[in-house]
């Protein structure tokens, strides 16, 4: 069943500068349970499309919807994480995952134990009552993750989620999201500008091309690369073919000519 869609979306940023014709007839259907990625140059309109997606800014033209709905404001029914946690320092994690439910008057006594099992499942329960100052980058995005978890929302938005982290952390982050997704079954948006975390994390990719962006071509991933978690799909025989060819469609070949690593 298709829960999201975009339908021939263009948009415009209005400044003092004049207009900047950000994406150019996007279309873009989503199935429930499905993982995405959206990769392509930077400027390419991933953020966009994004925000649109959360319903933070308006399409100039087109429309979007979840589950046939429009989306014309941000709701819980839509969960956003970006590469900053944007953890407010004066409140311990706990207070911090719960504080969506209390804005939304959910916080019940089973929505914290729900936050404390969260907590449990990507393994930094023991700082529920710590301050965010106190921990590491990753376990910073892991309790980030589960404030956007913890609204059981429709669909999760990750903007560059990892980029902040380092190489071993953001694999063994790929991995731990990639469970939990599968265990509430839930839709994913990806922006990301790793090849690889898009392939070894979505079931299709699209990539974009930039000024203004448009979707250049979609990638379906290989069914042994999805049955796989993140790491061990990075070694498979297809992971690597299907990379040659996603960097082929960014157009990269032309750099690495450049480069003097090309013909
Ligand atoms: N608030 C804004 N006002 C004017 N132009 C903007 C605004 N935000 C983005 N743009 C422009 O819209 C285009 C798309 O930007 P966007 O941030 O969506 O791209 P992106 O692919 O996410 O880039 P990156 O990978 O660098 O994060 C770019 O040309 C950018 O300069």
């Amino acid at each position: 069943m298709t829960l999201l869609t975009l339908e021939n979306i263009t948009h415009y940023y209005f400044s003092k500068q004049g207009a900047t014709k950000s994406l150019k007839d996007i279309s873009i259907s989503i199935q429930e349970g499905e993982f995405i990625s959206l990769l392509g140059p930077s400027g390419c309109g991933k953020s966009t499309i994004l925000s649109i997606m959360a319903g933070i800014i308006q399409p100039t033209e087109g429309n979007v919807s979840l589950k046939e709905k429009a989306i014309q404001s941000p709701s819980s029914e839509i969960g956003y994480m970006l590469q900053q946690d944007y953890l407010f320092p004066w409140k311990n994690i706990l207070d911090n995952i719960l504080l969506g439910p209390k804005i939304n008057q959910t916080a019940t006594n089973k929505i914290k134990e729900k936050g404390m099992e969260l907590l449990q499942e990507v393994g930094i329960e023991h700082v529920a009552t710590a301050y965010p100052d106190a921990l590491s980058g990753g376990m910073r995005q892991r309790a980030a993750l589960v404030r956007t978890l913890i609204n059981d929302p429709m669909i999760l938005l990750f903007d560059e989620p990892f980029s902040a982290l380092d190489y071993q952390t953001k694999l063994k982050l790929e991995d731990l999201v990639a469970i939990l997704l599968k265990t509430y079954r839930k839709t994913t948006v990806l922006v990301t500008h790793d090849i690889g975390e898009a392939i070894a994390m979505s079931d299709r990719i699209f990539v974009m091309n930039t000024n203004p962006g448009t979707i250049s071509k979609v990638f379906d991933v290989p069914i042994e690369l999805r049955n796989e978690q993140p790491f061990l799909a990075r070694r498979h025989p297809k992971y690597q073919l299907l990379f040659d060819k996603v960097w082929d469609e960014l157009d990269n070949r032309k750099n690495v000519a450049f480069l003097g690593g090309g013909k």
